[in-house]
């Protein structure tokens, strides 16, 4: 989908700073952003923001006015990736990740199963979710915490719903975990298609519907719902737009997992779904993200 990235180097600090500026001047236009690591040592970090087709000037000015006055001296920097479909060419190259009992591998890692691993094998594809990033690894820990006790889905509806499934990941580690009925929803067409094709290839056909949907614009949310457990990683802001939909079409007494929301952004977000009468169980940190479940 990405076909370049613009970067700046910074410090750890410095990189959930930058991603805050940026987050809240491109969230609408859906262009992934990332911060990365780069010197453990040095503590040398990178703030990414993705884009498709050819790099354009017009985004780097951009986001060279976006950061200017907190990051007066960075340099933007372009990674060109051509025709590469860098997603799929990024996991070839991962090692499978584990979180929690699941196994996030591809195909060429199957050796790497043992035998109590919940193993979810995804097939190279245009959609976020590998397991890699710290929301998703966040995810799959805290939905096995919270259907490990409830396997019929928390309140026992049978009923989970993955908003923003990417990959599709998340809603085949709720499958694993009980027998749920799962829709899983997502607003871009070729992410629903890659999620599909990963249902398919865990044969997990007969329990994960997919769908594409903006929000909770769907029939499929009432013909599915309401949901027992509704898991979003997405980001702090639309969740936040979201948390009337999401109290709508929970069931009584329901669980939430959500992810894609910095530390930073975790009370913000608390206060949106409190005011839904939906509260804090518990929050996992991970890589200066966190990931919440409520209910
Ligand atoms: C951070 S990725 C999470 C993917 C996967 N669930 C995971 O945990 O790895 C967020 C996904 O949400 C989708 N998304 C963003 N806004 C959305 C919205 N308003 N409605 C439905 N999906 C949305 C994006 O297309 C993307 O696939």
């Amino acid at each position: 989908m990405s076909d370049h990235r613009y970067y700046f180097r910074t410090d750890e600090a410095g990189a959930q700073r930058g991603l805050d500026l940026l987050d809240a001047a491109f969230e609408d236009e859906g262009l992934p952003l990332t911060t990365m690591e780069i010197d453990e040592d040095a503590g040398i970090w990178e703030v990414s923001v993705y884009a498709p087709g050819e790099p354009d000037e017009t985004l780097r000015n951009r986001i060279a006015a976006c950061i200017a006055d907190e990051f007066p001296d960075a340099t933007i920097d372009l990674e060109a990736f051509g025709e590469t479909d860098w997603i799929a060419k990024s996991l070839e190259g991962l090692k499978p990740v584990r979180a929690g009992r699941f196994l996030v591998h591809g195909s060429h890692d199957r050796d790497a199963v043992r035998p109590n691993d919940l193993a979810i094998e995804l097939e190279a594809g245009q959609a976020f979710g590998t397991g890699h990033h710290g929301t998703t690894a966040g995810c799959l820990e805290m939905i096995e915490m919270v259907m490990r006790a409830r396997p019929e889905g928390p309140r026992g509806t049978g009923a989970v719903l993955d908003l923003g499934t990417g990959s599709g990941v998340l809603a085949l580690a709720a499958a694993q975990l009980g027998p749920v009925r799962v829709l899983a929803t997502d607003i871009d067409p070729v992410a629903t298609r890659v999620a599909r094709e990963n249902v398919r290839h865990n044969h997990r056909t007969a329990q994960i519907r997919c769908v594409t949907a903006t929000g909770f614009h769907s029939t499929a949310f009432s013909d599915a719902g309401p949901f027992g457990l509704i898991i979003a990683n997405i980001l702090a802001r639309p969740l936040m737009r979201m948390a009337p939909d999401i109290k709508r079409n929970l069931a009584p007494g329901g669980s939430v997992i959500l992810s894609g929301i910095l530390a930073s952004q975790r009370w913000q977000v608390l206060a949106a779904f409190r005011g839904q009468g939906i509260r804090h169980v518990k929050t996992l940190w991970r890589n200066g993200w966190v990931t919440i479940h409520l209910n």
